[in-house]
């Protein structure tokens, strides 16, 4: 069986009549590679990563996630492949703010994910930076603190694929320099795969290949460069 995490062949998806919002994509992520998924603004960066993860279904070609076609996965199958297989960093974490620190990371598993031990699940606020914070409300942390919440929720059941969409868009260059290598560290350490789309070439540099879309088309798929450079890649795309 194949084993690429993350394979689309002539993606599109169109909104109503008319707006292709993506448009004859094909691309395949290998195991353990950091993509970044770059272009202007409308030109279609999250609906190509939510089709990707499953969160959106494609008008015309398919999907594999983790070795699955989801373009045709009934609901229920595609729901518990998400739950099994990826995890998803959102810029507005998505995450409940009355419960706990723990409880929310503990989330997909309790939703019947993998089962996560109480030593994995200390080691992974550890490693997020929020040790000895499990017992605290996610509604009294910063949006540096939640932001690695949603992290540590995305990485503790260690899905195959983690989708990420702005990851670091509310946090300020510091924290969301941490976010970043989290997710880094995710890649080098246990072989996951990450798929991230951002706006900013700072955030972009962490990662390995960078993916650039212009009005639904892929019109550039590279080793990243340096940040400045990716500057200089998006203004020639715009
Ligand atoms: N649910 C929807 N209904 C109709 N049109 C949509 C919908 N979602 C996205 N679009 C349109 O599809 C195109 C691509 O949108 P998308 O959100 O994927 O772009 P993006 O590159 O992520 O943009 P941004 O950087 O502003 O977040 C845009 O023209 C957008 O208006």
């Amino acid at each position: 069986m194949d084993d690429t995490p993350v394979v689309a062949d002539g993606l599109g998806r169109r909104y109503g009549s008319r707006l292709w919002a993506l448009r004859e994509v094909s691309l395949a992520v290998p195991a353990g590679q950091f993509v970044a998924v770059m272009g202007a603004t409308g030109s279609g960066k999250s609906t190509l990563l939510h089709c990707l993860a499953g969160l959106d279904r494609p008008t015309a070609g398919r999907v594999r996630l983790a070795g699955r076609d989801i373009t045709r996965l009934r609901e229920a199958a595609l729901t518990r492949l998400r739950r099994d297989r990826a995890g998803f960093v959102f810029q507005s974490y998505n995450l409940l703010s009355t419960l706990t620190v723990a409880r929310n990371v503990l989330l997909p598993a309790r939703l019947g994910g993998p089962r996560v031990g109480p030593a994995a699940l200390a080691a992974m606020l550890d490693a997020v930076g929020l040790g000895g914070l499990g017992d605290r409300p996610v509604g009294e942390l910063s949006g540096g603190q939640r932001q690695r919440v949603a992290v540590a929720r995305a990485l503790i059941t260690r899905p195959a694929v983690v989708f990420a969409d702005e990851p670091t868009g509310a946090l300020d260059p510091a924290t969301g320099g941490q976010v970043l290598r989290l997710l880094r560290a995710a890649v080098e350490r246990d072989g996951m795969t990450v798929v991230m789309v951002s706006h900013d070439p700072l955030a972009a540099a962490h990662s390995d290949r960078l993916l650039l879309l212009r009005e639904g088309r892929l019109v550039g798929d590279t080793r990243t460069p340096d940040a400045s450079s990716i500057s200089a890649l998006l203004a020639v795309a715009a």
